[in-house]
């Protein structure tokens, strides 16, 4: 179970971003995030996976806190040129963490012809489903899907939320976020909105 319990978090001690905020997520389950631009789900969902770290609160897997290595709750950015390195070819980003089998890099709609060129020699939906193949490692056990389809075309988003859904159902657990309702209501078991007030769960 990945628990995030009573976070509040700023940048550099400025204004109060997450004010005791507190979710649970079980293996398996696909949790809806969504909220206003700016109200801090993307901060939220680095916190979770151990990017920043909270001025207060706690935040387990397990009932364990992150410890050193390869962290069990993956973050796919938004923006996956700011988590590449531009001077790393695509096959060395890719198995950065680990070398993916053929099923998992097809499944996810990344070519091998890739490899060879750097991240400015993709389009930017390419780039997405790259950083969502490093991150997919086995030894991932949540994944904190940040706006991961919004830059892909009808088709291909459906075949990667299919490919995430068949993982849910052998374990993973996933924090989808997004503005998008429809995807939201299509794919997540739980679904929440953040606001300055909190966390509320949406019917
Ligand atoms: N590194 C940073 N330093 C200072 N402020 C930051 C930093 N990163 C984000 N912020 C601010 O924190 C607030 C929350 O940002 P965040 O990206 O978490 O919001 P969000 O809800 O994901 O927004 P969106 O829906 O537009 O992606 C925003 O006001 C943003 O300007």
């Amino acid at each position: 179970m990945l628990e995030a319990r009573d976070i509040q978090f700023s940048y550099h001690g400025g204004r109060r971003i997450l004010e005791r905020v507190s979710l649970i997520l079980e293996p398996g389950q696909v949790l809806g995030l969504a909220g206003p631009s700016g109200c801090g789900k993307s901060t939220l969902g680095m916190l979770i996976a151990g990017h920043l770290e909270p001025d207060a609160g706690k935040i387990c897997v397990d009932g364990q806190h992150h410890g050193r290595g390869w962290c069990p709750v993956q973050y796919v950015h938004q923006s996956p040129i700011a988590t590449v390195d531009p001077r790393w070819r695509i096959g060395r980003i890719v198995e950065e963490g680990w070398e993916p089998d053929e099923e998992t890099r097809s499944a996810i709609g990344v070519s091998k012809s890739w490899y060879d060129r750097f991240p400015h020699e993709i389009s930017g939906g390419e780039l997405q489903r790259v950083v969502l193949l490093r991150a997919m490692a086995p030894s991932t056990r949540y994944l904190v899907a940040d706006e991961l389809t919004a830059m892909l075309d009808p088709i291909t988003q459906a075949n990667i939320w299919r490919y995430l859904l068949a993982q849910c159902r052998k374990g993973l657990g996933v924090i989808a976020i997004s503005h998008d309702r429809q995807l939201i209501d299509r794919v997540a078991t739980r679904r929440y909105t953040l606001t300055d007030r909190g966390l509320t769960d949406v019917v």
